[in-house]
């Protein structure tokens, strides 16, 4: 007989639901999460992106309405990703530029409708705008620069400011950015727009259905591994964040989420700063497919996996099923 039993029945706790209610060590709650949003050009649009079931690209009009549902269910914050017409796409992603581009028009729509109810998250990449998907400008060997792409995602994300934005979200991966754009909204009077940096993004193979929901994925040649990070490493992580912080994030991003559990403990663990997790298309997709099949629950499945990056340090989860967890957890 073990020393401790039967003093100690681990199962004491279990045993009733009053009780496992009692002890739970995470709590999940709508405001946990973050709704990513596709929107697209026109009027009453609703585009279902195929790979994603259940998620669509919505034009503007579609997406304020999102916006007015991600309040009512208590959800604090929509990412928005632009589906920028195929000619305005360019090499050098200068759509991207443009205050009145399709991702700006759609921030301002959604500030007027919900003012300071909803933060609004934006993405700073040039993917969504460039010929050939990558996330910045391109050499003549297709290397993608450092230096000059950031040039350009400072004068992004400053446009993005000036239409409301309240997060600015850089997905890039290139170094210095976090710094850059934090000067520039300084000098521009944006005290108060938060950066949340994709600190540790990794060169993943969860991307797929993302990419066709902004129209990336086809045009993009190559792969991303000169600029994001190989799955392979953690510590490289650490320095990636411990930087971005330097520069003056004010929250950092592990992307994916699920098979990088590790990296968002060890970031909360050493740094103490807000963590967010990118659960991503792929993971998303998974869910999806194991409902279809008959291999799992839905609603559990993605319920096990939202409260396990709470457990690991997560302040919160950008995940498409934002909506769907929302109601689950507001019963
Ligand atoms: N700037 C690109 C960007 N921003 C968010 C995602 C992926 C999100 C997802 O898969 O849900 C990507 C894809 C990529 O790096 O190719
Ligand atoms: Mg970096």
């Amino acid at each position: 007989m073990s020393a401790s039993y039967p003093n100690i029945r681990m199962r004491r706790t279990r045993a009733s639901r009053w009780s496992r209610d009692l002890h739970r060590e995470t709590v999940m709650t709508p405001s946990d999460l973050i709704w990513p949003l596709f929107v697209t050009e026109g009027q009453g649009v609703e585009d279902p992106v195929k790979t994603l079931p259940g998620v669509s690209r919505w034009s503007i009009d579609g997406i304020v309405a999102r916006a007015k549902e991600a309040v009512e269910l208590g959800i604090p914050v929509v990412a928005l990703f632009p589906n920028t017409p195929a000619d305005k796409r360019s090499d050098d992603g200068a759509e991207a530029h443009d205050p009145d581009n399709l991702m700006c028009r759609a921030i301002r729509a959604i500030k007027q409708a919900c003012g300071n109810d909803l933060g609004v998250l934006t993405d700073v990449a040039l993917d969504p705008y460039t010929s050939h998907g990558q996330d910045g400008l391109v050499d003549d060997s297709d290397y993608v620069l450092n230096d000059e792409t950031v040039a350009v995602l400072v004068d992004q994300a400053t446009n993005q400011a000036e239409a409301g934005a309240d997060i600015i979200a850089p997905s890039d991966m290139m170094d210095g950015r976090v710094h850059a754009i934090r000067m520039a909204l300084e000098m521009g009077g944006h005290r108060n727009v938060q950066i949340m940096s994709y600190a540790a993004k990794y060169a993943s193979a969860f991307y797929g259905p993302f990419r066709d929901a902004v129209g990336s994925g086809g045009l993009l040649k190559g792969d991303k591994k000169s600029y994001q990070m190989d799955p392979a490493n953690g510590d490289e992580a650490l320095r990636e964040v411990e930087l971005d912080i330097a520069e003056g994030a004010d929250s950092v991003m592990v992307k994916p989420g699920l098979a990088y559990l590790d990296i968002i403990y060890r970031v909360k663990q050493r740094f103490g700063v807000p963590v967010f997790a990118y659960q991503v298309s792929g993971e998303y997709a998974m869910i999806e497919a194991a409902q279809s099949v008959g291999a799992g629950d839905r609603d559990a499945l993605l319920m096990e996996k939202l409260i396990a990056f709470k457990r690991a340090g997560c302040s919160g989860v950008l995940t498409y099923h934002a909506p769907v967890a929302a109601r689950l957890l507001n019963g």
